[in-house]
């Protein structure tokens, strides 16, 4: 007789969020191993494939579009209809996931709420299970919070924004989740949960489970996205192209498969995005091994020019040629408290960047924070109509205008605030916060990276500051020493800055910060 053993458990570490029992229900998370068991190894798989194309990278090739998918970026086609509720876009505003913003955020006026497991979440077990209650609650009609301190109420209001989750990258795991053994992706257990919850209940109040897909790197890792889809639709009984799905195009190597991208998910996708903080540390990252690719300060980078004018220009007429909405991205600066002369400036450089975006033809665009969603709606204002797929750029740029670097100086000043910021951010990431204001700036993982890249690719080539000097590990050092003794006594800052040396002085550049930060994490 031959004996069969049973190895496929799923196991969930139990969770103090209110409301946890709901979502951690053993169907929900069968569906989650479902998926882990039919899509991991590919997963898995499409990682190793990354870092096999940063060993080509390194060797001195650089991105390009593919000569075996000519066919797809030269022939007609469209992606799928689009949802009523999804036509009009014109701003979206993000957040991290808990009670108080999630109603705030619903509550802004904006048109669409990104809920954000990704940049804008250190991923807390309890906080992202707390997450996918609030998330549920929404669609069951009982989201509702009172500040502990404050004693404030706060509750959904009449006209909500549209919801839209942003499940992890495919890069983190999940340890609280183990499937026969093996930690499950976040992005399968964030998808998963928040589908399995919420796609019926979404239906009924006329929306449909809708989700923006982070920091793919190409056509083959959508692909498995549309192959999750076909799935996931089919087991909740949901008819084909239910699911809708916004991709954010946030590495350099996805820039040059948008048209692929769009292709591998036309029943789903609805647009994408340009995440333009994780486009920078992708070109340090992807690049960053050639001496000639030394990036200027991190705020010389900015949307209207060289490497980054050029994708968003690409991705609008991408986007508008399939019948897909075109999204705009995030000014990071955010209101100043006190300082109505500050304030007034980062007001206007947002509202610069809004119109920009409009009249680049961009159909929507990100804000931060409430107080943004005005100046963006204003700035949006401008459209013929609720968007304008209809319009396409006559000039469309090409390899060269992709890879430009930008021009400009690097200097003390923007080390030194790299090294403040990465260290600060870490350290608020350890303690559990994902996005976090500093300096009037949003900072948030994809921030970060650019910071902590800067620092290791400067170093890596002793790159020359404006002052004439060398940037070297005994500056690197030196100016560590001395933000970290200007910053005081920080919770998490000694761990952090731990990390921040490693991942500066490392040979090997770390794919993402929150690999190691995640083992940091309680
Ligand atoms: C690169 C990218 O991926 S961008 C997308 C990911 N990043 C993000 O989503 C960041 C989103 N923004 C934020 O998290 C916050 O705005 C921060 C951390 C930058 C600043 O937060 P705070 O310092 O708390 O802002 P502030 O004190 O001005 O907030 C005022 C009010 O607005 C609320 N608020 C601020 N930002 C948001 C937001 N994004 N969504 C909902 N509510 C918000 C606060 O909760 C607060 O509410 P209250 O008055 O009821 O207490
Ligand atoms: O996710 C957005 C980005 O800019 O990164
Ligand atoms: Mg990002």
């Amino acid at each position: 007789m031959t004996e069969v053993i049973e190895r496929q458990v799923v196991r969930a570490v139990p969770s103090a969020a209110n409301g946890a029992a709901d979502i951690l229900t053993d169907e929900a998370l069968g569906f989650v191993a479902e998926l882990h068991r039919h899509f991991d190894a590919r997963r898995r798989g499409l990682l190793a494939a990354r870092i096999e194309r940063q060993m080509r990278f390194d060797a001195g090739e650089l991105p390009d579009f593919p000569e075996e998918t000519r066919h797809i970026r030269e022939s007609d086609w469209r992606v799928g209809p689009i949802p009523a509720d999804l036509t009009d876009r014109r701003v979206e505003i993000t957040g991290p996931t808990n009670a108080k913003m999630v109603i705030n955020a619903l509550n802004s006026g904006a048109k669409m709420f990104m809920a954000d497991f990704e940049d804008a979440t250190s991923p807390v077990w309890d906080e992202l299970i707390q997450g996918q209650v609030n998330l549920r609650n929404r669609w069951l009609g009982r989201l509702d919070y009172t500040d502990p301190d404050s004693g404030k109420h706060y509750a959904l209001g009449a006209d909500p924004a549209v919801l839209l989750v942003r499940p992890r990258g495919w890069h983190l795991t999940e340890r609280h989740v183990t499937v026969d053994g093996e930690p499950v992706a976040g992005a399968l257990l964030d998808f998963g949960l928040y589908l399995w919850h919420c796609a019926r209940a979404s239906l009924d109040a006329g929306s449909g489970p809708y989700f923006y897909l982070p920091k793919l790197e190409s056509r083959h890792e959508a692909a498995l996205w549309d192959d999750i889809f076909v799935y996931a639709e089919q087991r909740l009984g949901l008819p084909r192209g239910t699911i809708k799905v916004t991709v954010l195009i946030e590495t350099l190597p996805a820039a040059f498969e948008m048209d692929e991208i769009l292709h591998a998910l036309r029943a789903n996708i609805v647009g994408l995005n340009c995440g333009r903080w994780d486009y920078i540390f992708s070109y340090i990252k992807r690049l960053g091994r050639s001496p000639d690719r030394l990036t200027p300060d991190r705020s010389a980078m900015t949307m209207d020019k060289a490497f980054l004018a050029a994708y968003s220009l690409r991705l609008v007429a991408t986007c508008h040629r399939r019948g897909a909405y075109a999204m705009g991205g995030m000014s990071a600066f955010i209101p100043v408290k006190g300082d109505d002369a500050a304030n007034a400036a980062a007001l206007a450089k947002v509202r610069a960047d809004k119109l920009r975006e409009v009249t680049n033809g961009h159909d929507g665009t990100w804000v931060a924070h409430p107080a943004l969603v005005p100046v963006a709606m204003e700035a949006f204002a401008a459209m013929p109509g609720p968007n304008q797929l209809s319009r396409i750029p006559d000039r469309i740029p090409g390899r060269d205008e992709m890879l430009e670097l930008h021009s400009g100086v690097r200097t003390e000043a923007g080390a030194r605030e790299n090294i403040r910021v990465a260290v600060q951010y870490i350290a608020a990431w350890i303690g559990g916060r994902g996005a976090v204001p500093l300096y009037n700036l949003m900072e948030d993982a994809a921030t970060a990276e650019i910071c902590r890249a800067q620092l290791w690719q400067w170093l890596r080539f002793e790159a020359a500051f404006d002052d004439g000097r060398r940037f070297s590990l005994d500056l690197f050092d030196e100016w560590l020493a001395e933000e970290l003794a200007a910053l005081g006594d920080l919770p998490n800052l000694k761990p952090a800055a731990r990390l921040l040396h490693d991942l500066v002085t490392t040979q090997e550049f770390e794919e993402f910060l929150t690999l190691p930060a995640y083992r940091l994490l309680q």
